[in-house]
């Protein structure tokens, strides 16, 4: 098949994994015999050096005009000043909003092979396999009025009927061709639009009577994920909530640099690591690589409808890990390899996986 790929490499180690995932799609398309073309547009810090904006019109009407969309990651330490509206992630936010990509899978499955790897036990991590679905295009990240004085810094947190009941429907279509179990996650005993998030998400339920539904409340489930992992199979929450227990759900898969994602809803499907730029490690080779490649994976499989492709990139993580490779992130007696080093035996997997050599 063909395909038009906008990769958007961001800042810090975001051009490093990017790099790594876009040589592992044009892998699989050589070896699989599919034609990818690659579009390469700024976004975030680097957009503000070339252009003055953080997601300038062009990045987004690339995209736009792409079959799917890869990023890298967002931010440097060097615009921190900037206010809010400014700032590189803005960018990145925008981009979000300007795809309609309202719906955030972000799965973290444990490797059988990183089972020391998490500072968890491992008879708690074992057999980690959740994902949370988290509503990306409202919220606290977007909501109205928002504003600074030097007294007084304000965000309002507003859902709608109609933006709780589509991310909903998304973590029930999810569950079905999973365990059928749905965990919401709300802050219903505070909050007004977690009251109403709670009903709407009943009511949708009613729809999918084969799958179990629970509540829970933000500051529990925080402690639950990390104490009881294996209870959770889909977790649908709001956009802070979603970004907050992605980050803590990365500890059970040995490292936030495992965690893809993919965020749909919208015409063109828009693929990222879930960590941010790394500015403590840029340049240094040592980012985990593996996030990037999981989220090439899920670009795949969403976007481009390669199923068999997305499987082998996958089960070609899956044998570098078995075979005990890692980036330092890692820490549990791997053989530590570069951020080049580990995406390379990817792709040497991936080969092999699909010209159907033995491992
Ligand atoms: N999607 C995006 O583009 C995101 C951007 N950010 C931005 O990134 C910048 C840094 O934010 P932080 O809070 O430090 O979060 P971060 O996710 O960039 O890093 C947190 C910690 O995890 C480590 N880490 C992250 N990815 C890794 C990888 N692939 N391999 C090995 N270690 C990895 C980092 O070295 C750091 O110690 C900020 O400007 C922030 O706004 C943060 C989160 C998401
Ligand atoms: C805009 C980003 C900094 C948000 C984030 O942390 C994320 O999407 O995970
Ligand atoms: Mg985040």
């Amino acid at each position: 098949m063909r395909a038009r790929i906008a990769v958007l490499p961001g800042d810090g180690i975001g051009p490093e994994v990017a790099r790594e995932a876009r040589a592992c799609l044009e892998q699989v398309a050589s070896l699989a015999g599919h034609a990818f073309q690659f579009l390469e547009l700024p976004i975030g810090s680097a957009a503000i050096d070339a252009c003055g904006t953080p997601l300038p019109d062009a990045t987004l009407e690339g995209c736009l005009a792409s079959d799917a969309v890869f990023l890298g990651a967002v931010g440097d330490p060097k615009h921190d000043a900037l206010p809010a509206h400014q700032k590189p992630e803005k960018g990145l936010l925008a981009l979000r909003k300007g795809l309609g990509a309202f719906a955030n899978i972000r799965p973290a499955f444990l490797h059988p092979a990183l089972v020391n790897a998490s500072p968890l036990r491992p008879e708690v991590v074992r057999g980690t396999d959740l994902v949370i679905v988290r509503e990306l295009a409202g919220g606290l990240y977007f909501g109205e009025p928002r504003s600074l004085t030097e007294d007084t810094g304000t965000n309002t947190l507003a859902y709608s009927r109609f933006e709780v009941e589509r991310i909903a429907r998304v973590a029930f279509e999810l569950a079905m061709g999973r365990r059928r179990k749905v965990t919401s996650v709300d802050k219903a005993n505070v909050l007004e639009s977690s009251l109403l998030w709670r009903s709407v998400v009943k009511e949708v339920a009613q729809g999918y009577p084969e799958v179990a539904l629970e509540h829970q409340y933000v500051d529990s489930c925080a402690m639950a994920i990390v104490t009881r992992p294996t209870s959770f199979d889909v977790v649908v929450t709001d956009n802070l909530f979603g970004d907050i227990l992605s980050d803590e759900a990365s500890v059970l898969t040995g490292s936030l640099g495992m965690l893809p994602s993919a965020s749909l809803g919208g015409k063109v499907g828009l693929y990222e690591p879930v960590h941010g730029s790394a500015p403590d490690i840029k340049g240094r080779g040592v980012a985990n690589p593996l996030g990037a490649i999981l989220s090439a994976a899920m670009l795949l499989r969403h976007s481009l409808g390669l199923e068999a492709e997305a499987a082998a990139l996958e089960a070609a993580v899956g044998r570098t890990l078995d075979a005990g490779y890692g980036t330092p992130d890692l820490k549990c007696g791997r053989n530590h390899v570069s951020t080049r080093g580990l995406a390379d035996l990817v792709r040497v997997n991936v080969g092999n996986l699909l010209l159907g050599t033995p491992a």
